[in-house]
């Protein structure tokens, strides 16, 4: 081993001078990016070094190897082809790296020692753009977090490729909620927090709240002064005060890390972000993790997208639909005029049978077809990361947004403010049209990109080219007459350049003015004067063309600058037209109808149904959907839902859920009719699913959501208990069940559907004045069961377990078994029940009731009535008597 080997631990740690030139080009780069993957561009390669190399090696499963020696330390790497570059940083990426691209930037040859290298991007989770690297159906947030003191948090979050950022500031236990809200993929906070905040977080992670990687950044760039000014610079405004963003310190210094960390990513000044939002938590209607997860909303229980409400949904044409789609479901408002709005602009969408012919949606989304992902495009063209023929589709997509913006005003105030919308920047589309060729190469580097005519320079170095096989034939005709060599022949190739060949035969008659460039098996090449001076004309030529379509294209990116605003708010109408008519189309097809909303504190649905149930039942042809009433309100806050296991109680209390959600959004519901008072959350406590990781047991979970809902229900909440209490015995299970119902009934006074096994729940009702019991009916024909799967009012008679036991093929020796103990343990319940007030006031604690000697002798003092002296004696009195046991 080396002097050097044992003298420092790692290669890193030696003098750099003590490293060959490429590796100490190498190690300046890294310094940069200690955190960070550097792929470092050689020729045909990226590779990777040292530590990076065998952490590459690892994740990806590639080849370790070791070439010479830098500083006395054998050089450890790793490489991918660059060609194969895009698949490798998809799998990074997914795995929560992030990775440096460093290119070589220099001439090869232009100075002594290794060829000038750059990082030229930064590829992280939370700052996709490449259109390979990112999902056309979500997009990829970037959350920035910042903390002062132990209450408050303020977040700044974005995604790259739209033009928004969305600024919060919230208390610290509310961050979980807000963090699953926006679904990060990356979350930067500052070096500088707390120990126990950064635990807080890692706990979120661990729970599944955030499934991103979380990066700690410098605590400098969280900065409020600068934050500020950046947004007020991206906005170009004097005050954040129409945003009503002024008064958000902690926000603004999670947007200065979370813009300049995005700026370090993509290399330059992020011009595209145009719009800000704020958002507050009493905007929104709060959909809890466990509600989302619970309803199915974009993920199954399994964790797959469908069947979930999303997937039944998204029939949208484009990326950009979809990811608003999504947005709608998911951040639905309290108030409810977007709501109302959308619900208008999707009635007139949906056209009226009675005229016939071509829906309005339909004669939208035929123009909708093949349009491009204008928002994404616009981002990267801000960005100068576009390709050619991302620019084409841009040009056409504008093209049709112009026809589209013609079309006739509706009577919907939100269509044509879309409309409107649609009109693209002035000239974009031509400057486009004139620009690019039609079908251009995929990358700018391999020429073929501008289109003819757009460039008098450029049209004339092409014409050098093309004129070339011209020469070639009339140069070949006239050296076969002065040589008198007929089978000469004027070629080209790549590695030799031009040539003329002769055939051994003739190799005697070979005019001293050719000389030899090259000899064959049967011939002889050549060069003269003449044809030399041609080729340097031609290969120039082509090489000028190549640099002048550089920097045409990069021209044509300055020119769609100042477009990039009214780009993006064109994007943006496409996606809510994009919407508008998956919505009307959805509710047409799926046969949904329009809610109507009223002040007054109500849920009532006239024959509802589960819409992603229902839709498998039609897929699966297993039979038709059962569809049921709800009538809630202010006198009728609860319902005891009881009945059979597969009876339908679940499903009921979901639809009841989806449908108050979709009209939340603005969407038409699975329902005949549907009146909605206002709400401001959705909570939910179903099923039980083991939370291991955490070292939760499934009564912990279930005590914790039921407590979190207790706290935070309101009487505007809906919430839907499922079967509360069964994590533990008969006893503790009962007891606890019933003092949630009654915490829920008469204090925290939400709508609640509250489903459960426990028959002696639904003897609430007799004393809650607001809740009503009604079962799931079913039919029972000797020991068998038949589910009605409808709503009726009243307790159920009985549970049926073993007749849905003999449903799942139990078998029958089990049943008769079975069957023997209900019998004799509902004699013996019957016999020694001794009648228990499940709902009666819990009695005063003894002490409660008994004065204590301190209280005794409290009583006895008038203050006002005593001198200083005897009140310091009545205090050491007080303190004796406290003292007694
Ligand atoms: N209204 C309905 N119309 C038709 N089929 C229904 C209806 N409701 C439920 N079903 C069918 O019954 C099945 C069981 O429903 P669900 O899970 O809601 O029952 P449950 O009473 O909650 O049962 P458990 O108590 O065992 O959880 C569903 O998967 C569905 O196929």
């Amino acid at each position: 081993m080396s002097e050097k080997l044992e003298q420092y631990q790692s290669p890193l740690e030696a003098p750099i001078e003590q490293h060959t030139p490429m590796m100490q080009q190498y190690i300046r780069l890294k310094a940069d990016y200690p955190d960070t993957l550097v792929l470092y561009r050689m020729g045909d390669f990226y590779e990777v070094f040292w530590d990076d190399a065998e952490k590459a090696a690892r994740l990806l499963d590639i080849t370790l190897t070791t070439r010479g020696q830098s500083a006395g330390f054998p050089v450890a790497m790793a490489g991918v082809p660059f060609h194969a570059l895009e698949g490798y940083l998809a799998r990074l990426i997914k795995m929560g790296e992030s990775v440096a691209i460093c290119e070589q930037v220099g001439e090869v040859g232009a100075s002594k020692g290794p060829v000038e290298r750059k990082v030229v991007r930064v590829v992280t989770p939370g700052t996709l753009t490449d259109a390979e690297l990112l999902s056309d159906k979500q997009e990829a947030m970037l959350v920035a977090l910042h903390t002062a003191g132990r209450q408050r948090c303020g977040l700044a979050w974005m995604s790259v490729t739209q033009g928004r950022i969305h600024l919060a500031e919230c208390a610290q236990d509310e961050l979980g909620e807000w963090l699953a809200r926006i679904g990060p993929s990356e979350v930067i906070y500052s070096a500088g927090v707390t120990e126990r905040f950064e635990q807080g977080l890692f706990a979120l992670k661990h729970s599944g709240a955030i499934a991103c990687p979380l990066s700690p950044r410098p605590d400098w760039q969280f900065d409020t002064g600068l934050g500020e000014r950046k947004l007020l610079e991206l906005l170009g405004a004097a005050s954040l005060k129409a945003w009503e963003a002024e008064a958000l310190p902690l926000a603004h210094a999670a947007s200065a890390a979370l813009l300049s960390y995005a700026e370090h990513t993509q290399g330059r000044n992020l011009t595209h972000i145009h719009s800000l939002q704020v958002q507050r938590d009493d905007q929104l209607i709060n959909l809890p993790p466990s509600t989302r997860r619970n309803l199915e909303l974009v993920k199954t229980l399994r964790g797959e997208d469908s069947p979930t409400l999303f997937a039944l949904l998204d029939t949208c044409l484009t990326g950009m639909g979809s990811r608003l789609l999504k947005s709608w479901l998911l951040e639905p408002q309290r108030d409810r005029a977007d709501a109302m709005a959308r619900l208008q602009a999707t009635t007139v969408l949906r056209g009226s049978d009675a005229l016939g012919g071509t829906m309005p949606w339909q004669a939208l989304r035929g123009e909708l077809k093949g349009v491009s992902d204008v928002e994404r495009i616009t981002a990267r063209t801000a960005l100068r990361q576009v390709r050619p023929r991302e620019l084409v589709a841009l040009g056409k997509t504008l093209q049709k947004a112009q026809l589209l913006a013609q079309t006739t005003p509706s009577p919907s105030p939100y269509l044509n403010q879309i409309f409107q919308d649609l009109v693209p920047p002035s000239g974009c589309a031509e400057l486009l049209a004139r620009a690019i060729q039609e079908e251009p190469a995929a990358l700018v580097r391999d020429g073929g990109v501008i289109a003819r005519g757009f460039d008098a320079e450029l049209d004339e170095l092409r014409a050098i080219q093309e004129n070339c096989d011209e020469f070639l034939l009339e140069l070949e005709a006239k050296e076969k007459l002065l040589t008198n060599i007929p089978n000469l022949r004027v070629q080209f190739n790549k590695v030799h350049g031009f040539y003329i060949e002769i055939t051994n035969s003739y190799k005697d008659v070979v005019p001293a003015r050719y000389q030899r460039r090259q000899t064959l098996k049967n011939a002889e090449r050549y060069i003269t004067p003449e044809l030399k001076a041609f080729e340097d004309k031609a290969l120039s030529a082509q090489e000028r063309a190549l640099q002048r379509e550089k920097f045409l294209y990069e021209q044509l990116l300055d020119q769609l600058q100042p477009h990039v605003p009214g780009l993006t708010r064109v994007g943006q109408a496409i996606a809510a037209l994009d919407v508008l008519c998956t919505l009307a189309e959805r509710s047409l097809t799926l046969h949904w109808s329009a809610p109507e909303f009223t002040s007054v504190p109500c849920i009532e649905i006239e024959a509802g149904r589960h819409p992603v149930v229902e839709a498998r039942m039609a897929e699966t042809s297993s039979g038709s959907f059962i569809a049921n009433h709800t009538r809630m309100n202010v006198n009728t806050r609860m319902q005891i839902i009881t009945g059979p296991n597969m009876g339908g109680k679940s499903t009921y209390m979901r639809q009841v859920a989806l449908i108050v959600l979709l009209a939340s959004m603005g969407s038409h519901v699975p329902a005949a009719a549907c009146r909605l008072g206002p709400i401001d959350a959705i909570h939910t406590r179903i099923g039980a699913a083991d939370d291991l990781a955490n070292a939760q047991s499934t009564f912990m979970m279930e005590m914790t959501e039921a407590a979190q809902i207790l706290h935070a229900a309101t009487p505007h909440s809906l919430v839907l208990m499922d079967e509360i209490g069964r994590g533990t015995s008969t006893f503790d299970g009962l007891a606890l069940a019933s003092g949630i119902a009654t915490q829920l009934h008469d204090k925290t006074r939400a709508f609640t559907l509250f489903a459960t096994h426990y028959f002696e729940l639904t003897e609430l009702p007799a004393k809650a004045k607001a809740a009503v019991n009604v079962h799931v009916g079913a039919a029972e024909s000797g020991h068998d069961i038949v589910f009605l799967h409808e709503i009726q009012p009243g307790p159920a008679s009985r549970s049926y377990g073993v007749q849905v036991a003999k449903l799942a093929g139990m078998p029958a020796a089990v049943l008769n078994h079975a069957r023997h103990t209900l019998e004799a343990l509902e004699a013996r319940d019957e016999a020694g029940r001794e009648q228990v007030d499940l709902f009666a006031a819990p009695p005063l604690p003894a002490s409660a009731l008994q004065a204590t000697p301190v209280e005794d002798a409290l009583a006895q003092i008038n203050p006002d009535a005593l001198s200083p002296r005897e009140a310091l004696e009545a205090l050491y009195q007080l303190k004796k008597l406290a003292q007694r046991p």
